[in-house]
């Protein structure tokens, strides 16, 4: 049976005699998990051997005894840890119900702590190495990239494409980073030819024996051993690993046992038995008989010991309970010889630079102390969002596949319809959503597709190529799918370390005094007019390009922030500066790069206007500005090198191309939506910077709550208020709309910036006539009392009410698409989306922002009186109400509104 709980208090280790000899064994207090416990849900780990786990009675604390090595996990537990016991056994002591390990067992330390197979080798070679590479991400160097070239050959031609096509495409396909690296196609395709034959050898060799199964790259999720990964491939059930360097033993090297002993425990987990394992050394075949001596066999087999499976699952959870304690490694952890690593200069210049305790020593001074608070302060936050990313993993297993539907996190119960092969061994595969269901998933995502089981059954990493009725994603392998689920990418997380350590440990002083307030911000003279129908906006212009540090722009709903920032990087450009232009989304993005283009029409030629990204990512009309990575190598660099403008996402910026451009300046969009790390990864590229950014609308969308959730843009605009401007005309609200939103978030500051603006009403669109509309709807802002259902996230009264109003609109001669509807829950969402038809767009507030309608309709979904905030936030009232340009209708419940004092103004206002 199964054993999982959390550990209730200290854990003691001893030794004691028995009939085999001295054993030690550790004694750990714990709670068991019952069903509905948190964080571990239903406990019901299955295994293959059918093991099923313990729910006890009562969530009474029991003894649960490690034997032997399982003792070395047992010390890195602490209170509040989870642990689970795979085959325990059950034993009554003073009667009591007590457990202890097996032969068979093994003792996870918090399961749900997904480690990445990649993570644990790093870790068994040192763990301080492990740290150093998620501080610093995987540079742009020859090797890796070569690396991930042979993977692809390998994959290619597990799926019988032919070598010569498969390396041409592939080369091709890297053609930017090849050029980067200043590599030739020829001679990385020798290279790879050469390597290639160790494989072709090897697939030759099995093809003659018997009847060979194979499968290449497969995605896997262990919830039992907390384990991810991606095998290389599958032969015959058990996992093969692609090595692209040279080993001349007979045995393979330790650490590439350790990893295919990770795919081995994956494997079993789903329904395998693995007892070999085989590593494929790539170089061996490139080698020369007579230079070498040793084995220059390429595959290496070993058996897969029970002894290393439960060693690699120790590893895994030494990784783990690190993680959890928020400790850093020092590599006395290991045995690893630090005068005999790679990296041990930049682990002792990291270790003094953050005054860190390591194997290796220290050198250099180390940061000011405010710089190693904030380094520490932030690790930790982006460490804890990392968890919740893990915790979006778990939800896989955890929640049912209806429940994962109810919360928009995978379609489920698709029909599938075909699979296609593709050029290139891909496949094309379709599906139909019959029940019409919404979720998350957009086109372009990378989704898990599955044949109803994301963990357990048959899934593959896929892109969603079309999404409506019919369904079209493209994999590596054809699996039938009838689910898709949202991939919890820790990419992002990943990259916002790396901005952060690069921000402090390569910075540039004046910056870093900049960003810790040890210095102001300096702007040079500028005595040109760049708008002259705006102030503000000409102000803001004027220190956008006079910024000798940084300018923040401030810029209220509707008050042309994309159009000063259009301006703002054409003034750059006539100055022969090289500028980037960013924001969190592809959409913000878009949005700023049509404007900006427009400004820059008559200044540069359009092909020194770059746009940095997936083709998934980026709006079909920007497409022409894409940059290319397929193609000649030089080719590609130069189109890199010789544009002006270059605009991408802030997670783009931290990409390995992105991350060797260096700019005069960035401008950063949507900056009050973007983490202090998420803003870095952009400004790490320039020499100066602007934001501009709107606090008083959404924060950063983080799953954590720490520091993460304040902006860059948000603690500089305090921090230097001489560097920022707000803009205060709007260009998009009735008068009447803008009252409420001015006085509450702009001190009353925000003002329409025309006469036309200030008077727009639903006249002024053709073929509407307010006349035909009732008395209460007449007004640009109204309010409708519904006493509403009395449930907690939805109201179907209000939906119906809405679905009223709507044929109101329609019946004065509006178009449906000329309306939207915020909600404040996606479950109050769902409920309107039934009363309402298809074209009428009904959301959430965050999917709002950015965008306006002519008419506005809330729904605030509160009754009875007030629980807790009904949008959580103020700010984004703020935005919900901004929306609209001629006509906003609030509906909700007047007598729980007015138990807020800010939703009684608000109610007051609506009413005047
Ligand atoms: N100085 C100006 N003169 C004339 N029109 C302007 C000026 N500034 C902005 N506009 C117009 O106002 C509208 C809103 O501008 P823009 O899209 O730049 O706003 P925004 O602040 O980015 O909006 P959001 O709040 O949605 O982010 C646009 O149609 C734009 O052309």
């Amino acid at each position: 049976m199964h054993v999982r709980g959390t550990v209730a208090d200290e854990v003691e280790v001893r030794s004691v005699s028995t009939s085999y000899g001295e054993s030690d064994l550790a004694e750990v207090p714990l709670r068991i998990a019952t069903d509905g416990d948190e964080p571990a849900g239903d406990a019901t780990p299955t295994r293959s051997d059918g093991g099923t786990a313990a729910v006890a009675e009562s969530r009474e604390t029991t003894t649960v005894t490690l034997w032997n090595k399982w003792t070395e996990s047992a010390e890195l537990l602490e209170q509040g840890m989870e642990l689970l016991v795979t085959n325990a056994k059950e034993e009554e002591y003073q009667g009591e119900t007590q457990y202890a390990t097996t032969g068979e067992s093994y003792v996870v330390v918090e399961p749900s702590f997904l480690v990445s197979v990649t993570s644990i080798r790093n870790w068994v070679e040192c763990p301080r190495l492990y740290y150093l590479n998620k501080l610093s991400g995987v540079p742009l160097n020859y090797p890796v990239v070569k690396g991930t070239l042979v993977h692809e050959v390998f994959g290619d031609l597990l799926r019988g494409r032919d070598l010569e096509e498969s390396i041409d495409a592939r080369v091709e396909e890297r053609g930017l980073q090849l050029g980067l690296l200043g590599e030739t196609p020829d001679a990385v395709k020798e290279e790879i030819r050469e390597n290639a034959k160790a494989i072709e050898g090897w697939l030759e060799q099995g093809r003659l024996t018997e009847e060979d199964s194979w499968r290449s790259e497969q995605l896997l999720i262990s919830e039992t051993f907390g384990i991810r990964g991606r095998a290389d491939a599958v032969r015959r059930g058990a996992p093969v690993e692609l090595k692209t360097g040279k080993n001349l033993k007979k045995e393979p090297r330790f650490k590439d046992k350790v990893q295919a002993a990770c795919y081995a425990l994956l494997l079993e987990e789903h329904g395998g038995d693995v007892d070999i394992g085989t590593l494929l050394y790539t170089k061996n075949s490139a080698l020369d008989r007579n230079e070498e001596t040793g084995d220059l066999t390429p595959a290496k087999e070993f058996s897969m010991g029970d002894g290393l499976l439960k060693y690699v699952v120790r590893l895994r959870n030494e990784i783990a309970a690190k993680e959890m304690s928020g400790d850093i490694p020092t590599g006395y952890e290991a045995e690893a010889k630090c005068e005999y690593c790679f990296e041990q200069d930049t682990c002792m210049v990291v270790s003094g630079r953050l005054d860190q305790e390591s194997k290796a020593g220290q050198i250099g001074q180390s940061l000011p102390d405010e710089e190693l608070e904030y380094f520490d302060r932030f690790y930790r936050a982006i460490e804890e969002e990392r968890r919740e990313v893990h915790r979006e993993y778990a939800k896989l297993w955890e929640q049912s596949a209806e429940e994962r539907a109810d919360d928009d996190r995978a379609l489920i119960d698709l029909e599938f319809v075909e699979k296609r092969p593709l050029e290139g061994g891909r496949w094309e595969l379709s599906a139909r959503n019959t029940g019409g269901a919404n979720s998350k998933l957009r086109e372009g995502d990378l989704v898990l597709a599955s044949d109803g089981d994301p963990v357990r059954g048959n899934s593959e990493l896929a892109r969603i190529e079309r999404l409506d009725d019919e369904i079209v994603i493209t994999a590596d392998e054809p699996v039938e799918v009838t689910r898709l689920d949202v991939y919890p990418s820790e990419l992002t997380t990943d990259r916002l370390l790396v901005a952060m350590h690069d921000a402090l440990l390569k910075g540039d002083e004046r910056r870093k005094d900049i960003l810790f307030g040890r210095a102001e911000p300096e702007f040079g003279e500028i005595e040109e007019t760049f708008i002259d129908n705006n102030e503000r906006q000409n102000e803001a212009v004027t220190k956008a390009v006079g910024a000798e540090d940084c300018a923040l722009i401030h810029g209220p709903p509707g008050t042309g922030k994309t159009y000063t920032i259009a301006r703002a990087i054409r003034a750059m450009v006539e100055r022969g500066e090289r500028v980037l232009l960013s924001a969190f989304t592809n959409r913000a993005v878009d949005n700023a790069l049509e404007a900006l283009l427009e400004q820059l029409d008559d200044v540069i030629d359009e092909d020194r206007v770059v746009r940095v990204g997936s083709e998934s990512g980026i709006r079909d009309d920007m497409e022409p500005y894409r940059l290319e990575r397929a193609g000649d190598p030089e080719d590609r660099v130069a189109t890199l090198q010789n544009s002006q403008v270059v605009a991408a996402t802030t997670s783009t910026c931290g990409s390995r191309i992105m991350k060797e451009q260096q700019f005069d300046a960035a401008l950063v969009d949507e900056a009050a939506q973007l983490t202090e790390p998420g803003t870095c990864a952009a400004i790490n590229l320039a020499e100066r910077f602007v934001l501009v950014g709107d606090h008083e609308q959404l924060p950063p969308v983080v799953r954590a709550e720490n520091d993460l959730t304040e902006s860059l843009f948000e603690r500089l605009v305090e921090l230097h208020p001489e560097a920022g401007v707000m803009l205060d005309r709007q260009y998009r609200m009735n008068q009447r709309i803008q009252v409420f939103a001015s006085t509450e978030f702009y001190d009353g500051r925000l003002r329409p910036a025309t006469p036309d603006v200030a008077s727009r009403n639903l006249d002024d669109l053709e073929g509407v006539s307010r006349d035909g509309l009732p008395e209460t709807l007449r007004d640009p802002v109204s309010f409708v009392d519904v006493e509403g259902d009395r449930s907690r996230y939805t109201d179907s009264e209000e939906a119906a009410r809405i679905a009223e109003l709507i044929k109101t609109y329609e019946a004065a001669g509006l178009e449906r698409s000329e309306i939207g509807v915020i909600a404040p829950f996606r479950a109050q969402v769902s409920e309107i989306s039934k009363h309402v038809p298809d074209d009428v767009a009904v959301d959430t507030v965050d999917r709002f922002q950015g965008s306006s309608q002519e008419v506005i309709i809330v729904s605030f979904t509160a009754t009875g009186s007030l629980e807790g905030p009904i949008f959580e936030d103020y700010r984004r009232i703020n935005v919900a109400l901004t929306r609209p340009k001629r006509a906003l209708v609030l509906v909700g419940d007047s007598s729980a509104l007015a138990s807020d004092p800010v939703y009684e103004r608000m109610l007051e206002w609506a009413r005047r």
